[in-house]
Parts: C-alpha cells; sequence; structure tokens
C-alpha cells in the first residue's frame, strides 16, 4: 500500500455482526498500520449492542472494543445507524457497510444502503441467495447510486471464486460447467470420515469438530441440509446469468436447487445446534453403511455442488468417487475445490483450490473486498 493512501479521503467503516468472521475482520482491519491505513473503523453492531463513534475518533488498533460494544448503552438499531451513515454520504463521505452476520434482516437493507450511497460488503449469502426480487432490487440500487456490493467471502470464503468468474464473463468467456466441493463443513467431515477404507471415526463425531474449528454456519444443520452448497451456486448461477445468454433455469431462490439433504428426517427443523450435534450420534450407523458401501467400490464419497450451463441444471449432493480421483487425493482440512469448465479453460479447467472456511480465510476475503473500494 502507498503512503499516498495517508492523503486519500479515508474510507468510514461500520460493521454490523461481531461474532467469530466479524472479529476476526476487525482484528484484521486495525492491524493495517494506522498512517497507512485507507479506513477508519466508525461503528459496530452486535445482535443486542452498537457503538458509534463518528469520524473523528474511530477504533484505534488496540482499543478494547468489544468490552466498550458489550458495556454501551445504546442498544442495536439499524434504522438509527443507516440514517447516521446517510447524514456521513450527505457530506461527501465515503461509507462501506460490512455486515458480517448470517441475518435475513439485515441483508433485506442491502437496497435501502444502497440506494443512500453506502457500499456493502459481505461474507453473508443470503441476499444473493435468498428471494430472486431481493437479489434484482440490490443490482438496481447499486447501478443507480453506483454504490459498490462485493461479495467475494460467500462463496470459497477467502479463496478467489467471483471475481475469476466476473473477469471470465467480462471478458466473453462461455461458462460450460462449475463443479466442485464448495462447503469446508462438508469438505472436512467427509475428508476425515471417508478415506476408502470400510471404517474411521464416528460421523457425529467429525460433525462436532468441524463446529470447533468454526466452518460450521451458527446452525450446522445449515451445513448438513445442503442448503450452504445450494446458496453458494445459487449466487454463482445469478451472476452466469446476469447479462448473459445461458440455458440454466432463472432460480427463485436457493431452494429452487436440487439439493440431497444429509440431515435425518427426525432431526429436521431442531431449532438449536447444540441439541442437533447432542443427538446427531443417533445416526452413526445409518452414516457408517454408506462409507462400508463406498468402500467395497473402491470410492470416497464426497458432497459436491454442480452449476452445469449447458446441461441447465443446478444441483447439489453426496456423491462416491474413485480412490485416485482429485476429490479423494487432494483435498485436506476445509478445502474448497472449484472448477470452471470454459470455452477457454477447455478440455482442463481452471481450478481453484484451498482452505473454505474458518475465520481467518473468510475476514481476509471480507476484507480483500474493502481494499477493492480503495
Ligand atoms: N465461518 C466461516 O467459515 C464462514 C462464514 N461465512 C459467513 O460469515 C457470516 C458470519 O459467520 P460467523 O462469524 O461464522 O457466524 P457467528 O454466528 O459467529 O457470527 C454472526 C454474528 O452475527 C450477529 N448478529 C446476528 N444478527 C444480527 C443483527 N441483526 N445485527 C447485528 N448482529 C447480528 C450475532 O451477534 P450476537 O453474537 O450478538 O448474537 C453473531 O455474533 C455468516 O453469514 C456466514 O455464512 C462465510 C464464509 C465462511
Ligand atoms: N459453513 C460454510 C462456511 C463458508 O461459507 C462452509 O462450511 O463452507
Ligand atoms: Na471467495
Amino acid at each position: 500500500m502507498s503512503s499516498a493512501s495517508t492523503n486519500q479521503q479515508k474510507i468510514l467503516v461500520a460493521v454490523v455482526g461481531v461474532g467469530l468472521v466479524g472479529s476476526e475482520f476487525i482484528n484484521q482491519l486495525l492491524s493495517i498500520p494506522q498512517n497507512l491505513s485507507p479506513f477508519k473503523l466508525i461503528s459496530l453492531t452486535s445482535s443486542s449492542r452498537s457503538l458509534f463513534t463518528g469520524k473523528d475518533a474511530p477504533i484505534q488498533p488496540n482499543d478494547p472494543w468489544k468490552s466498550r460494544l458489550a458495556s454501551s448503552e445504546a442498544p442495536a438499531d439499524l434504522k438509527a445507524l443507516t440514517s447516521q451513515l446517510t447524514q456521513l454520504v450527505a457530506s461527501k463521505e465515503r461509507v462501506a457497510l460490512v455486515d458480517n452476520t448470517s441475518s435475513d434482516d439485515v441483508a433485506a437493507l442491502y437496497p435501502t444502503w444502497l440506494k443512500e450511497g453506502i457500499n456493502v460488503i459481505t461474507p453473508n449469502k443470503k441476499a444473493f441467495s435468498g428471494d430472486a426480487q431481493l437479489f434484482t432490487d440490490i443490482v438496481k440500487a447499486s447501478q443507480e447510486s453506483g454504490a459498490k456490493f462485493l461479495n467475494e467471502a460467500t462463496v470459497g470464503a477467502g479463496l478467489p471464486v467471483i471475481a475469476p468468474l466476473k473477469e471470465l464473463l467480462a471478458t466473453g468467456d462461455k461458462i460450460i460447467k462449475i463443479e466442485g466441493v464448495f462447503s469446508g463443513t462438508m469438505s472436512y467431515i467427509f475428508n476425515e470420515f471417508s478415506t476408502g477404507k470400510p471404517d474411521g471415526p464416528a460421523f457425529s463425531s467429525v460433525v462436532a469438530v468441524a463446529r470447533e474449528k468454526g466452518y460450521t454456519e451458527p446452525h450446522p444443520a445449515d451445513d448438513l441440509n445442503g442448503f450452504d452448497v445450494a446458496r453458494k451456486l445459487t449466487i454463482l448461477s445469478r451472476l452466469i446469468s446476469t447479462g448473459s445468454q445461458s440455458s440454466l433455469p432463472s432460480l427463485q431462490s436457493f431452494a429452487s436447487v436440487q439439493t440431497a439433504s444429509l440431515i435425518p428426517a427426525p432431526l429436521e427443523g431442531i431449532p438449536t445446534g447444540d441439541e442437533f450435534i447432542k443427538r446427531l450420534p443417533e445416526f452413526d450407523d445409518e452414516f457408517a453403511k454408506l462409507r462400508v458401501e463406498a468402500s467395497k467400490e473402491n470410492k470416497v464419497l464426497r458432497f459436491v455442488g454442480v452449476v452445469d450451463v449447458a446441461g441447465g441444471q443446478v444441483r447439489a449432493g453426496l456423491e462416491k468417487y474413485p480412490i485416485d480421483h482429485p476429490f479423494a487425493t487432494s483435498l485436506g482440512g476445509s478445502d474448497n475445490i472449484i472448477m470452471f469448465h470454459t470455452e477457454r479453460y477447455s478440455p482442463r479447467p481452471l481450478i481453484v483450490q484451498g482452505a473454505g472456511a474458518g475465520a481467518a480465510v473468510t475476514a481476509m476475503g471480507v476484507l480483500g473486498d474493502l481494499l477493492k473500494l480503495v
């Protein structure tokens, strides 16, 4: 970063959501040397509290922001935050709101913020994979005001997936198919659970570790039901469909993706992640049977997603792969692998691979997007 950034107008940053990813994002943001940082962190909102410092007293490195936020008397109030940020935009400040929640209510406010000229940066998939009307409103609001929305971390966390896809499309390449392992949680689970051998750790135990490592959604069932992958496929499909001719079905929401859930029927609708994890061992034998069947065929189990543009199909589910297939041999930890088959990248696809979940890599993807505004 050049020292010129000290003379540039700093971007005022408001963070909504200070959980796993949000806290790590704030740490990474504040670790940019202050004399070089193009940002001022001026507002924090959790689900219950808020802290608005204004642009003249931004949050500094080593600021005890967590305790300040926890003891703040100001309740969380996104309406008030919207008017505070709108006033800053009106006085010619550059403003970015970073949504680090997984909340639908927060996502529903993106069109309002974008209309007001507030840039939106987020790893939250809800707005881009939910109701098609919300996505249309977001695109329209951004086009009208010029404020940007950037969501690289919604697919593959910090891995470059959305940016290269946008570049392939903008430069006139034709996407034939995108396929891969899109879930860090599912990757970790099956890399550990299914190695080609008939035995190994219990399914419920690897799910519990994936949660402890911070790979899962706030409720792990949102990963195991395949919806997290379906959301990512919807985000990519909409990018492909926007502004290009394609035979992909127009997805009303992620629920339109053909998705094979791994949730045992009796555990459907369990309200808390803790209870879900507690009851999962009851179904370990069912998952062990699938592992034995795959092993008999010299195969491993992997949860994959496909956007088949040429075939006009978007689907997610558990599949079996030979033990020498790249999905079996080259993945470890929470790795995602995403293969872009395009007219240019054919017959060998463009491949992106690496950790696809976890606080550090996700926060990096969010901060990387914020830096794109500079
Ligand atoms: N973890 C990962 O590897 C990845 C995560 N993501 C996405 O990043 C986002 C954050 O995930 P993660 O940090 O793991 O989840 P967490 O549950 O740790 O954090 C989410 C935070 O959002 C806060 N929150 C919820 N609703 C509101 C609201 N209305 N206003 C303000 N704050 C709110 C919660 O606050 P409180 O604590 O006060 O209840 C919670 O701390 C999610 O959208 C997830 O899908 C994307 C890629 C990878
Ligand atoms: N729960 C998700 C987190 C990243 O999007 C995953 O496991 O991939
Ligand atoms: Na990404």
